[in-house]
């Protein structure tokens, strides 16, 4: 059952926080699982990646923080829709990417927790979520699909917490993420690519029976 993988990846994450430290935690339902185990004594508070976790968060009586009061934070939980061996990631099916990009950033661990079907040979199964500013939309699917050869769909009725639009790039092949990352993230209009290759994972916990992580 992909829930019990999902509460057992998010139980093993617990061995990674340290007690009475400020945590970065994502979004999304394996991070749900995790936020439903942490105890709210186990931590100082917590900065959110997006409304939704800042809610859940909340009403397990955790505090949040705003990131520009915390510095740097030792440790960010969040799960992912695909990850491949060396943990390069593709996130953002909560459409949470951008926020979750930067809490990985400001945190100096990063542990990804996944269901078993998220575990990939290589990227590029998943379609490839992008935020961009709601008026280069089209300009942006453009771009990407006369660039990559991809085929960017609108996630139509979703606005991001930040104001921004998501589109979801299907049939990408992504031979190198990093350097897709790199080109992607130079596009006017684009705020953030899904694409976690430059500041990969470093620690991806998988809920088998029992977990197991690299
Ligand atoms: O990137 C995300 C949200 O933007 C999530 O981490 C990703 O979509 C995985 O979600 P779930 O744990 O529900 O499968």
């Amino acid at each position: 059952m992909t829930e019990d993988a999902k509460r057992r990846a998010a139980r093993a994450a617990l061995a990674y926080v340290t007690p009475g430290a400020v945590i970065g935690v994502g979004t999304g339902s394996t991070v749900a699982q995790f936020i439903a185990e942490l105890g709210p004594s186990q931590v100082a508070g917590a900065v959110a990646s997006s409304e939704q976790t800042a809610a859940r968060l909340r009403a397990r009586g955790i505090a949040v923080l705003d990131l520009n009061e915390t510095g740097p934070l030792p440790l960010y939980v969040d799960g992912a829709d695909a990850c491949d061996p060396q943990r390069r990631l593709v996130k953002g099916g909560g459409a949470a990417l951008t926020r979750e990009k930067i809490v990985a950033a400001a945190s100096e661990r990063f542990v990804c927790i996944i269901d078993p079907g998220k575990r990939v040979d290589r990227l590029g199964g998943a379609p490839l979520p992008i935020e961009v500013v709601p008026m280069a939309r089209e300009l942006v699917a453009r771009t990407i699909a006369s660039m990559t050869g991809g085929t960017p769909v609108w996630r139509a009725g979703v606005t991001t917490d930040n104001g921004g639009w998501i589109l979801d790039v299907h049939g990408l092949a992504i031979g190198e993420p990093e350097a897709l990352e790199a080109a992607l993230d130079q596009i006017a209009g684009v705020v953030s690519v899904g694409l976690f290759a430059r500041r990969p994972a470093d620690v991806v916990i998988v809920g088998d029976d029992p977990p197991w992580s690299w």
